[in-house]
């Protein structure tokens, strides 16, 4: 039998929802991370792992890449979530190169869904990071923003969602394979 189990780190929700999902469609067993440790994730064939992305991190992924020389052998599956549109792959692979070894990225499949973000319920060192990432983003030549800046411009400041049920469809479709 196939056990698997959904990991996950979120600080404003968008990773737990997409997790839960997760767990619902393929029968997993769910836990956040803290709950876990090495021993927990040895009783599971398939480890999914998400975790909302800061300034390119991957929120709570020691877990997996601490633990990865007993963990190896088994199906590794990461999702992120984070603001950045998905459908550019040169977003994301700076991301895997700096949060995992080659040897870890040539076998972990990853996936990437956009969560969201609502200004108000920022904590202080969050609205701080954007409010100077806008200031960033302000300074550049209208022909220097990709869509993603004028996203973030337009939307700064206020609650927006982009989390989707139906863009799990491929990470749903691996996992039954
Ligand atoms: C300080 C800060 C840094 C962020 N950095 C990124 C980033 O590098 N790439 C990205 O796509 N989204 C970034 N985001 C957006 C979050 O990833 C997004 O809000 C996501 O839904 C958070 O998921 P969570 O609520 O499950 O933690 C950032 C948000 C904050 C507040």
């Amino acid at each position: 039998m196939n056990k698997i189990v959904v990991v996950y780190k979120s600080k404003y929700g968008s990773t737990k929802k997409y997790a839960q999902w997760i767990a619902e469609e393929s029968k997993a067993d769910l836990f956040e991370h803290s709950q876990v440790d090495i021993k927990k994730l040895m009783e599971y064939d398939t480890i999914v792992y998400g975790g909302g992305l800061y300034v390119s991190g991957i929120a709570g992924i020691s877990v997996i890449t601490k633990n990865y020389k007993a963990l190896k052998d088994k199906r590794i599956i990461v999702f992120t979530v984070g603001l950045a549109s998905t459908d550019r792959k040169e977003v994301f692979s700076p991301i895997i190169e700096k949060n995992f070894s080659k040897e870890m990225s040539d076998s972990i499949k990853f996936f990437h869904l956009r969560g969201g973000i609502d200004y108000k319920k920022l904590g202080f060192i969050h609205k701080s990071m954007m409010a100077m990432l806008k200031t960033v983003i302000s300074k550049k030549d209208s022909q220097e923003l990709s869509d993603d800046d004028r996203e973030l411009l337009a939307t700064y400041g206020k609650k927006v969602d982009f989390t989707d049920k139906s863009t799990l469809k491929p990470l749903l479709l691996f996992l039954e394979k």
